[in-house]
């Protein structure tokens, strides 16, 4: 980067104590991030406050929405949400600024001059995008960065004809409120019937029977964020519907992976067709995901298994057998970790090209912070 000499890089940070943006100080901080920057800290509703510890010289929190303030920094990352980007980035650059934009919201995403950025699967597209100086780096859908995390292998060998993906997506997708709700949910339900627990002569029919009433009559109040119960239950439609029966959360499986990978609309060569459901489940961060493939041709399962496993360092491949599959991939097994597990592989029954998978991602760390802080650590190598 040119920056003047003897000076860090002034890295405007926004969002930064939301749920994503606290995964990303925590990683940043892990990994000595702010050893290498000169951080500005900057907030949407408590300018003038006080600082996290991270910062050096400035030791207040600035306006997020002052144009001016940001314009000084030659890179900024928000955390802080769609909105936020919609209102703030186009005057930002509107001033001429030619800083480095890092964003997690999807609002840039599938702007032609926005790199979807997931450097393990696509540091080419990444490296290509900065020589022609790009400067707009977006981080991709949890779900999509997680699939590719574990089997991006077989689209870098260019193995795969088309992928199907059923997903089983947590409550923190949806944000730290919908955490909440699904706990208090279950504590709700588990009171409802915690006397019936307690007896073990007491009839399984007659708990069954207290939970669905408990469920089916949850107050506006209590589904506030889902629309409807998610303890106990499951969503099959996440995002927006638009409008041809495709989820926005569907549609972003096929849209984002080809981005990524560099192919399709754009890139002068044929998409590969990915499609799916996405379907919220109660569990708290980590996205989960089955995955179909038809492959090109007949690939001997040990080469399939042999690609993924030896794709990136974070890849974990899982024998598919029922000891290792309980153990490893699981969302309980898997959060808090930066350990992208892949396994119940194997040939299905439709013939020898058709393959199912199994991956897990903690949807707070690939799935969001950590393409984020990688992108900058590649913006201050440059
Ligand atoms: N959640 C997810 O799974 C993913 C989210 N994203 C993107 O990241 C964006 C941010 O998501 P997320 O981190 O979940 O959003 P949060 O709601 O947790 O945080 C967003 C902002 O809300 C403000 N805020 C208000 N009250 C609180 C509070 N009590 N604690 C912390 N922050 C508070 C903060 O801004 P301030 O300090 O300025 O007041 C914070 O930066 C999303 O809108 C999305 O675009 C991307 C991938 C995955
Ligand atoms: N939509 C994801 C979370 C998310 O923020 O996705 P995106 O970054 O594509 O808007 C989910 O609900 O699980």
């Amino acid at each position: 980067m040119s920056i003047s000499s003897g000076q860090q890089p002034l890295v405007g940070l926004v969002g930064w104590r939301g749920m994503v943006g606290s995964v990303l100080m925590d990683r940043m901080q892990a990994e000595g991030d702010f050893n290498l920057i000169e951080p500005v800290f900057f907030s949407t509703s408590n300018t003038g406050g006080k600082a996290p510890a991270q910062a050096k010289n400035e030791a207040t929190l600035k306006d997020a929405f002052d144009i001016e303030a940001l314009r000084k920094c030659d890179i900024v990352i928000t955390c802080q949400g769609g909105d936020y980007t919609s209102e703030v980035f186009p005057k930002l650059r509107a001033t001429g600024w030619s800083g480095h934009w890092i964003d997690a919201a999807s609002t840039l995403r599938m702007n032609s001059d926005a790199i979807i950025i997931l450097d393990p699967v696509n540091m080419p597209v990444i490296k290509n995008a900065l020589a022609k100086g790009g400067r707009n780096w977006i981080g991709g859908n949890c779900t999509v960065s997680c699939m590719l995390m574990g089997v991006g292998a077989l689209y870098k060998a260019g193995l795969v004809e088309w992928m199907s993906s059923m997903t089983y997506q947590a409550a923190s997708g949806g944000g730290a409120q919908h955490m909440r709700e699904l706990l208090t949910q279950f504590g709700t339900l588990n009171t409802q019937v915690r006397s019936l627990l307690d007896d073990p002569k007491s009839a399984i029919l007659e708990i069954d029977r207290k939970i669905l009433n408990r469920q089916q009559s949850m107050s506006a109040l209590e589904t506030e964020n889902f629309g409807v119960p998610l303890g106990g239950s499951l969503i099959p439609w996440i995002d927006k519907d638009l409008g041809n029966g495709v989820s926005k959360e569907e549609w972003k499986a096929g849209a984002e992976t080809n981005k990524i990978l560099g192919q399709g609309e754009g890139f002068g060569t044929p998409a590969t067709p990915i499609d799916g459901f996405c379907v919220r489940v109660g569990t708290m961060r980590c996205h989960s995901q089955a995955l179909t493939f038809k492959l090109k041709k007949d690939v001997p399962l040990a080469d399939i298994e042999a690609l993924i496993a030896n794709d990136n360092a974070w890849v974990k491949f899982v024998p598919n057998t029922k000891e290792a599959t309980l153990q490893h991939l699981t969302p309980v097994a898997v959060t808090g970790t930066l350990g992208i597990p892949v396994g119940r592989v194997r040939k299905l029954a439709m013939g020898p090209e058709y393959v199912g998978a199994y991956t897990i991602g903690d949807q707070l760390l690939w799935g969001a912070a950590e393409p984020l802080r990688r992108m900058l650590r590649i913006l201050l190598d440059a």
